[in-house]
C-alpha cells in the first residue's frame, strides 16, 4: 500500500533521509521507531503528500502521493502537534472533513461518540491536550481512511484510552484492512500495536523485522543436565545469551522453535522450561551490536 524508494532530504545543507527505503503492506501495522530527530515526522509528512522528497519516490496504491488529491482524500495525518481550525467545535469541525473527505460515515462518528465521551458542541481548543488527541481520533476514524498515519499518537492519553484507541486501530485494521504507519519513541510503547518495525537512524532504516517472526525465531529456555551434555548441546545450538544459574543454564536460543525442542531433548534435561520472552529482550540480545539506536528506542 505504501512503498518509499530510496528517498534523500536535506533541509539547507543538512542531510536527514539518506537513501530510505521500506514497504507498507496492505492491512499492516507498521511503527517507525527513531531517537530524536531521526527523521519520522520529515518522512511522515512525505508519506502523506505534504513535502517533497529530493530524490526517490513515495507511492500509496502506486501512484505518486505528492500533491495527489484523490489519494490524499483517502489517507489521513495526525501530526505531533495538532491543529484545529481556531473556534471550531468537534461538530463543526467534524461537518468540516464530512466535506472534505470521500470516506466521512456520519453513523461511524455517532458510533464513536460512545467510546469517547466528550461533548461535540465544546469548542475543541477548550479541551486538555489529552481530550484534543482523542477528537483526533474521533474525526480520523470517522472518515475510514485506507492509509492512518500516526505521528506520535498516544502522546497526552491516558492508559485507559491508549488502550481503547489501540483496539479500535486493530477493528479497522481487522474489519477493512486500513493499512496503518506509526511514530514513535519507544518499542515498548507499539509492540502490542504492530506487526512490523523499522528502525529509522542517521537518516536511514538501520533494520526492520516482523514482529511475529521475530518473536517465533528467539526462544529463552531454562535446561539442566545429569552429566556433561549441556556442553555439547552448547555447540548445537544458536545461543545469543547465556547465564550459568548453579547447576541450571539459562539460555535466549535463536532458531526454529520445534528443532531448537527436539535438539534439547535429545540429551534428556532434567530440567527443561521455557520463558515468556519480551520484544525487548528479543531486540536487546539479537541486535545489542547495533548500540545506541537499539538503547534509545526501550529506554
Ligand atoms: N522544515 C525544516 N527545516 C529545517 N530543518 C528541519 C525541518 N524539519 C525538520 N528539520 C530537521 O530534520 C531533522 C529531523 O527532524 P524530524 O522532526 O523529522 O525528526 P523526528 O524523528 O520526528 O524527531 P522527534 O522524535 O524529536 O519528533 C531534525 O534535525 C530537524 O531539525
Amino acid at each position: 500500500m505504501i512503498k518509499v524508494r530510496k528517498i534523500h532530504k536535506s533541509f539547507e545543507k543538512n542531510k536527514i533521509l539518506n537513501d530510505v527505503s521500506f514497504t507498507v503492506d496492505r492491512g499492516s501495522i507498521y511503527g517507525l521507531l527513531g531517537s530524536n530527530g531521526a527523521g519520522k515526522t520529515t518522512l511522515m509528512r512525505m508519506i502523506a503528500g505534504i513535502i517533497q522528497a529530493d530524490n526517490g519516490q513515495v507511492l500509496v496504491r502506486e501512484e505518486d502521493v505528492f500533491e495527489n488529491i484523490p489519494i490524499k482524500k483517502r489517507m489521513v495525518f495526525v501530526p505531533d502537534a495538532l491543529y484545529y481550525l481556531p473556534q471550531y467545535t468537534v461538530r463543526q469541525m467534524a461537518n468540516y472533513y464530512r466535506d472534505l473527505y470521500d470516506g466521512w460515515d456520519e453513523e461511524r462518528y455517532e458510533e464513536l461518540k460512545g467510546s469517547f465521551h466528550l461533548d461535540e458542541n465544546k469548542k475543541i481548543s477548550q479541551f486538555s491536550k489529552g481530550m484534543q488527541r482523542q477528537v483526533a481520533f474521533w474525526l480520523s476514524l470517522s472518515i475510514k481512511p485506507d492509509v492512518l498515519i500516526l505521528d506520535e499518537p498516544f502522546d497526552g492519553l491516558d492508559a485507559v484510552m491508549r488502550k481503547k484507541v489501540r483496539s479500535l486501530i486493530i477493528q479497522d485494521v481487522a474489519d477493512r484492512e486500513m493499512t496503518v504507519l506509526i511514530s514513535s519513541h519507544n518499542l515498548r510503547e507499539v509492540e502490542d500495536i504492530c506487526d512490523h518495525v523499522g528502525i529509522l537512524h542517521d537518516g536511514q532504516i538501520l533494520l526492520e523485522r516482523d514482529l511475529d517472526e521475530l518473536k517465533a525465531d528467539v526462544h529463552k529456555v531454562q535446561v539442566a543436565f545429569k552429566d556433561d551434555s549441556e556442553e555439547i548441546l552448547e555447540s548445537d545450538l544458536t545461543i545469543l545469551h547465556r547465564e550459568k544459574r548453579g547447576s541450571v543454564l539459562l539460555m535466549i536460543v535463536k532458531g526454529e522453535e520445534q528443532k531448537v525442542i527436539a535438539e534439547i531433548q535429545k540429551y534428556s534435561p532434567i530440567v527443561f522450561d521455557r520463558l515468556q520472552l519480551t520484544l525487548e529482550e528479543i531486540f536487546i540480545y539479537e541486535m545489542g551490536g547495533v548500540g545506541y539506536a537499539i538503547d534509545n528506542i526501550l529506554v
